[in-house]
């Protein structure tokens, strides 16, 4: 199975592409495209049965590979990250809410993508960054609690979904625009995203032939403009306040840690001529922050309380933990878990791998390109095309985890109960699950997510007694 990575004229000719369903051209691209993702997962399922590891479909216009083998992903993203790692080149329509692919996600593998992913990593997410914004959190889960307690009295029952996406939405907000907002203007920056990203779908026939499509579906296109001057109207004012701000000195104290926004307003891209980013494409760099933070932390936060609803055990494990460390005899004595208990919680970490593993928020990764045609594993992966990792699969390899439809934490913890030493979310030596990717694309901000899970379950646990 060793990958034989060709790049030469005679890749096409010699390799064909991976093996798929019949390919019936128009008509069999349209189907799969009307698919939603949630749709298409069980399909690729069955087609891995049927074909192996390596699987194509022909959806739209280029040819989608899918990968469920986790030493097949580890060839592609590690071994061959260099390849593996551009983007797909963004249909129309997502370009015009990408502003040309200048956000992280949707960049190609090129100069633009590592300035802008290095102004994440450096400026966000080093670890006295992430530092500074340790009050913000602690506020963020005030509030949290406080919602659930007003919930409580009002309610037998209490929806956290809301709860909790609320938290996780208020969080980023602050971290991106240095400012608390209030619940009403959450609501419309969290609208403003939302239908972006829902209706997304429903602008797919502007993808083709947009001239032509622009006109004979006029409504549909001037829907998305709307869509999108809505987003502008809503974050355009937040930026500008902190233009301001930031022309005045007002920025950067204790109080007030550097957001977002404000790296992205001092950032110069060197590959075009020392120039700023403009007004728009710091609204998508912004947006992208706040959508690819909030769904995929709340998510997992949401399935982790559902496990430990279904599992009171293992609740109860994590409390006894947390009282160990606080070292108090009862919950009211003390409210907050620290952030800086957390090292000392491994049972804690545990269960929030176990989630990650057994239910990663995204079951895909974001469709990946390779930079050239190259012939791998005997086939062909063309240029043209995107390549995509079957994540919940993955991580639910038999021969790596016992029993994995289980919801066992054990599995990241020695027989004495304390963390087993060397296992790496990352994948870089060897790939066991990969809820943040794997390689050169990898989550940026896997640590900030970590950091985000244990806190808020900590805390949501030492502060009630959830149940069904
Ligand atoms: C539990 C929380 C999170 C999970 C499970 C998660 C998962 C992922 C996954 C699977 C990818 C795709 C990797 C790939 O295509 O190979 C990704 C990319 C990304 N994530 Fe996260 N993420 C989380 C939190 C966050 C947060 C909090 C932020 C920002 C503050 C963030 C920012 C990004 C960015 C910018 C990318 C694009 C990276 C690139 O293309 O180079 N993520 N994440």
């Amino acid at each position: 199975l060793l990958s034989l990575l060709q790049k030469s004229s005679t890749i096409k000719i010699n390799n064909p592409f991976p093996p798929g369903p019949t390919h019936i051209p128009i008509i069999t691209p349209i189907i799969w495209l009307t698919k939603s993702v949630s749709q298409l997962e069980p399909i690729i399922k069955q087609l891995h049965v049927k074909y192996g590891p390596i699987v194509t479909l022909q959806i739209g216009s280029s040819p989608t590979i899918f990968i469920n083998d986790r030493s097949i992903a580890h060839q592609a993203l590690i071994q061959n990250g260099s390849i593996f790692s551009d983007r797909p080149v963004n249909l129309p329509m997502e370009n015009f809410i990408s502003k040309n692919q200048h956000n992280i996600t949707s960049a190609s593998y090129d100069t633009t993508w590592r300035i802008l992913r290095r102004n994440l990593t450096a400026e966000m997410l080093h670890p006295s960054r992430v530092k500074s914004f340790a009050q913000t959190r602690k506020w963020v889960l005030d509030v949290l609690l406080k919602r659930i307690k007003t919930n409580i009295k009002s309610s037998d029952s209490i929806k956290a979904k809301d709860h909790i996406q609320h938290a996780m939405f208020s969080l980023l907000v602050f971290m991106c625009f240095g400012q608390r907002v209030d619940d009403e203007k959450l609501h419309d920056i969290e609208q403003g995203e939302r239908n972006l990203l829902v209706s997304l779908k429903k602008f797919n026939v502007l993808n083709f032939w947009p001239k032509i499509t622009k006109i004979l579906f006029r409504k549909r296109w001037e829907e998305l403009l709307k869509l999108r001057s809505n987003q502008e109207m809503v974050l355009v004012p937040l930026i500008r306040v902190r233009k301001e701000a930031k022309k005045n000195g007002l920025c950067n104290d204790n109080n007030n840690p550097r957001a977002y926004v404000d790296t992205l307003l001092d950032l110069k891209l060197s590959n075009e001529g020392q120039r700023n980013l403009d007004e728009g494409e710091v609204v998508a760099l912004c947006s992208e922050f706040l959508s690819a933070g909030t769904d995929t932390t709340s998510t997992a936060l949401q399935w982790i309380m559902a496990n430990l609803v279904k599992h009171p055990h293992m609740q109860q494990r994590i409390v006894d933990e947390i009282r160990k460390v606080m070292a108090v005899s009862d919950k009211e004595e003390k409210e907050e878990v620290h952030e800086e208990d957390l090292e000392k919680l491994p049972y804690l970490k545990a269960v929030v791998l176990e989630s990650l593993r057994r239910h990663p928020p995204t079951h895909f990764l974001l469709p990946h390109a390779v930079s050239e045609d190259v012939a791998f594993n005997g086939y062909l992966v063309p240029k043209k095309g995107s390549v995509n990792f079957m994540v919940a699969e993955i991580g639910r390899d038999p021969k790596v985890w016992e029993d994995p439809m289980a919801f066992k934490p054990e599995r990241f913890l020695n027989e004495d109960g304390s963390q087993i030493e060397g296992f790496d979310i990352t994948g870089s030596k060897e790939i066991k699950m990969m809820p943040f990717g794997a390689g050169r694309r990898i989550c940026p901000a896997y640590n900030l997510g970590m950091l985000h899970l244990e806190y808020f379950v900590a805390n949501l646990v030492w502060n009630f007694d959830w149940k069904d």
